[in-house]
């Protein structure tokens, strides 16, 4: 046969596309929404078609990374018609938001579907606690689509009531602060949570409450949609952070309100998957549907997130240990020890241990997960919800270790939506080494400026 000819690929028997649930009709009609004119996007006949590849492809399917569709669908871990097309439609948010934080110019990607309900600009910011924007942090969407970008300067209490809104032109506007649509990026995750149509709520660490999406949506998500972004001026690397649990339909009849609230604060151990997105020099997409945590890079040139790292498994032990140690004399006297002997080589692995601390708690943690060691924030700074649960859940399945200093994230009992509690993740080894000295929580918690 000429070179030129064609052969469907993979063959039969290898992810074959008949088998996998993008063939369903469910997931037909969500490519179908998915096909949007985006150097990102994934194009619909991608999603659709069986691959077609020259026969002198020298890529054996043996060899051929999975993407993250064929690894949610039959093909992979089967998740269910239901979590595939959820989970479609979030990483497609991702990749949007990946472009964003890369380039300001994709101002476009900022636009917000008019359905999407979310989107109200600044003064729907939410004052949830996060840590105070920097002036100029934040920029209303609806002004930059317009070719304007209006600047809120925030005051001392993130109250939006008292803005003073500098309207400038996009072209004198810096590309630091450019990047931050916080906001935005918050609305791009509710938008494709709205058009899954499988999410009865949404809990995102940018609102105060969680928003009610349908009845019918079989799941719940939580979500902090830029982690890290206090760093953003600097082009450190952020992230998402994603969990995903049932609906609990015995709260059906409660209202809103309340339903959308107690759906929300499901412990850890419910989780159906976690995961979160890394953007950095690559942007990396880790998750976990209870088999095993696996993580998938993004392609440029597809637009498809393929399997890079399959089934992590996170060192026993590293050498590495992550922390803000500026707070050192704030810290009790326990934590004082274990990093003072494990920074001499003198704890339970005998060689000098390194800090790495880039404040990005994705980053940290993406790092921890591949290299080992520990990351951790000793203060009540990170969220139960939104941080702690779905990032121990990762680790959990890649072998490693999630707990407050004294007990096991995944078991906690959320009480609050933004509750906050001291947090350490990491390897087996070196979680149990830290948990051995006895005071290792920061009771002292006075905020720091930076
Ligand atoms: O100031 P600290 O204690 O070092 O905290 C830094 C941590 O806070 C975060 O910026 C999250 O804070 P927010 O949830 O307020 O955005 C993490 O990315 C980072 O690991």
């Amino acid at each position: 046969m000429a070179s030129s000819a064609f052969l469907l690929y993979p063959p039969p028997g290898h992810l074959n596309p008949a088998s996998l649930s993008l063939t369903s009709p469910a997931i037909r009609s969500l490519c179908h929404g998915l096909s949007i004119s985006n150097g990102c996007a994934m194009r619909r006949t991608q999603l659709l078609s069986p691959r077609v590849v020259s026969k002198t492809s020298p890529s054996p399917v043996s060899e051929r990374h999975l993407t993250l569709l064929e690894y949610v669908a039959k093909g992979g871990a089967d998740v269910g018609d239901d979590l595939a097309v959820l989970l479609t439609h979030l990483q497609y948010a991702c990749k949007r938001i990946a472009a964003l934080v890369a380039s300001p110019f994709n101002v476009d990607d900022g636009r917000i579907p008019e359905d999407s309900g979310g989107g109200e600009g600044i003064g729907s910011l939410s004052s949830s606690g996060r840590d105070k924007p920097k002036p100029l942090d934040i920029i209303s969407y609806e002004s930059a689509i317009s070719g304007i970008v209006g600047v809120a300067r925030c005051d001392e209490n993130l109250g939006f009531a008292n803005t003073e809104v500098d309207v400038l032109h996009i072209a004198s506007l810096s590309i630091q602060a450019y990047m931050l649509f916080i906001r935005v990026q918050n609305d791009m995750i509710l938008a494709s949570l709205r058009n899954s149509g499988k999410v009865a709520v949404m809990a995102s660490e940018e609102d105060d409450i969680p928003v009610w999406i349908s009845d019918h949506g079989p799941f719940v998500v939580v979500v902090d949609p830029l982690d890290g972004s206090r760093n953003i001026d600097a082009s450190i690397p952020t992230g998402t952070i994603f969990g995903i649990y049932n609906r609990l339909a015995e709260l059906d009849h409660l209202p809103v309100e309340e339903k959308a609230q107690l759906n929300s604060l499901q412990s850890g151990n419910r989780l159906v998957a976690a995961g979160y997105v890394l953007y950095s020099s690559a942007t990396i997409l880790c998750i976990s549907v209870g088999s095993g945590t696996h993580a998938f890079t993004l392609d440029h040139s597809t637009g498809e997130f393929v399997l890079t790292h399959p089934s992590i498994q996170v060192p026993p032990r590293g050498q590495i240990y992550s922390v803000n140690d500026a707070r050192y004399f704030d810290w009790p006297d326990g934590l004082r020890q274990y990093i003072d002997t494990v920074r001499q080589g003198k704890g339970q692995f005998p060689k000098k241990y390194s800090a790495r601390y880039i404040c990005s708690l994705v980053a940290d943690f993406h790092r921890t997960l591949v290299y080992g060691g520990v990351v951790m924030n000793p203060r009540d700074h990170l969220r139960l919800v939104y941080e702690a649960n779905p990032l121990s859940f990762l680790i959990e399945h890649a072998g490693g270790r999630g707990s407050d200093g004294k007990t096991r994230i995944l078991s906690f009992q959320p009480v609050e939506l933004h509750q906050r509690l001291p947090l350490f993740l990491g390897s087996i080894d070196d979680m149990n080494e830290l948990e051995s000295y006895d005071s290792i929580q920061q009771k002292i918690n006075p905020g720091y400026d930076v």
